[in-house]
């Protein structure tokens, strides 16, 4: 760091200032200072701003303060997992997955997506981007893009579509870490489609990757919501905190008739979330668009039609109990 400001007055900043300062110099009785901000929000910038306008206040030689902030992305914020749970399969995990993926990258984050589910890997389907192989340099691999903007990395991009995976646990959870321990680049937050249940895999996972907090998904069934009880409780017991719960396949409109029925029942998940104490995140409805436009590889989330609307209100509060938590 090069330090052109005349000593006098680089002593007059506080140290909170002096050790963020990239550059500064005193021209003309203007005195610019270059900060670098990694890692503040906007009250942190305008406080180090103001700390900086009151410490020089006054001083000689100095008629006008210029400030300039930086923000260093070589010193990256530490990546975050979320994981995504759920205490039985086929509740809708991987699509919750893949649409809370695309609607935290339409919130401004960038987002890359583990699919760890290695009983049924269906991510590549899910974002359309079906048989392409990961890179690996220096034994690590780099994620397949996406055409929706998130980058994943799946056991389907690994095995040949189909072909069933009868890993035992610690070969899964081997193979799993490489997955998240990939070259992620610029990633900040990593959704991590865990298999369902709660065994071995799921514990290794989150021991060893340490998620900041869980997504649980259910649908409204009595069967499931036992299920996904249990799922919270494995989580809070691993020191996961659980971000909230999702109910899944809520109440099924008919593209028909335009009758509305409760299949699953109605209100189950917002109901147990309120037993358990943790947050309700939202409905989705049950919905055969949600289905075709899944298979079809057209993520809901990524359009603004009443099922994105769904995704992204529930990728919103996720994003706000992250910024709470940074
Ligand atoms: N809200 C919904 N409306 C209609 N179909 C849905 C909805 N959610 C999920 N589905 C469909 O249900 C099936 C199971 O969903 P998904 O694969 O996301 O579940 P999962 O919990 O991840 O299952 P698995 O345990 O097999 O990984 C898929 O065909 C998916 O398209």
């Amino acid at each position: 760091m090069t330090d052109p400001l005349p000593a006098p007055l680089a002593d007059l900043l506080p140290e909170a200032v002096r050790k963020r300062l990239s550059s500064g110099r005193l021209s003309d009785g203007v005195a610019t200072l270059v900060l670098d901000a990694s890692g503040l929000d906007a009250a942190g910038r305008e406080g180090l701003e103001g700390a900086v306008r009151t410490a020089l206040a006054g001083a000689a030689d100095v008629s006008e303060v210029r400030v300039a902030m930086t923000a260093d992305r070589a010193v990256p914020r530490a990546r975050r997992i979320i994981a995504v749970g759920s205490g039985k399969g086929g509740v809708g995990k991987s699509t919750l997955s893949a649409n809370l993926a695309i609607g935290l990258l339409r919130l401004g984050l960038k987002v890359g997506l583990v699919d760890a589910d290695i009983y049924g890997p269906s991510q590549p389907r899910l974002l359309a981007n079906e048989g392409k192989k990961p890179e690996a340099h220096d034994s690590k691999l780099f994620p397949v893009p996406s055409p929706w903007g998130v980058p994943v990395l799946s056991m389907g991009h690994l095995v040949e579509p189909g072909r069933a995976i009868a890993w035992r646990g610690p070969m899964a959870s081997g193979a799993l870490g490489q997955l998240v321990d990939a070259e992620w680049g610029d990633v900040d937050v990593l959704v991590l489609d865990l298999p369902p249940g709660t065994g071995d895999v799921q514990l290794t996972m989150v021991q060893k990757h340490k998620p900041v907090g869980v997504v649980i998904v259910s649908t409204p069934q009595d069967l499931a919501l036992i299920d996904a009880t249990r799922a919270m409780n494995f989580f809070e017991q691993a020191h996961v905190p659980v971000i909230g719960m999702v109910e899944n396949m809520s109440g099924y409109v008919c593209p028909h008739c335009g009758e509305s029925s409760d299949p699953f029942g109605h209100g189950g998940a917002e109901a147990v979330a309120h037993a358990e104490e943790v947050p309700f995140l939202g409905h989705i409805p049950l919905d055969l668009s949600i289905r075709q436009d899944s298979d079809a590889g057209k993520p809901p989330a990524a359009t603004d039609s009443p099922q994105g609307k769904a995704f992204l209100a529930i990728a919103r509060k996720v994003a706000a109990w992250l910024e709470q938590t940074a």
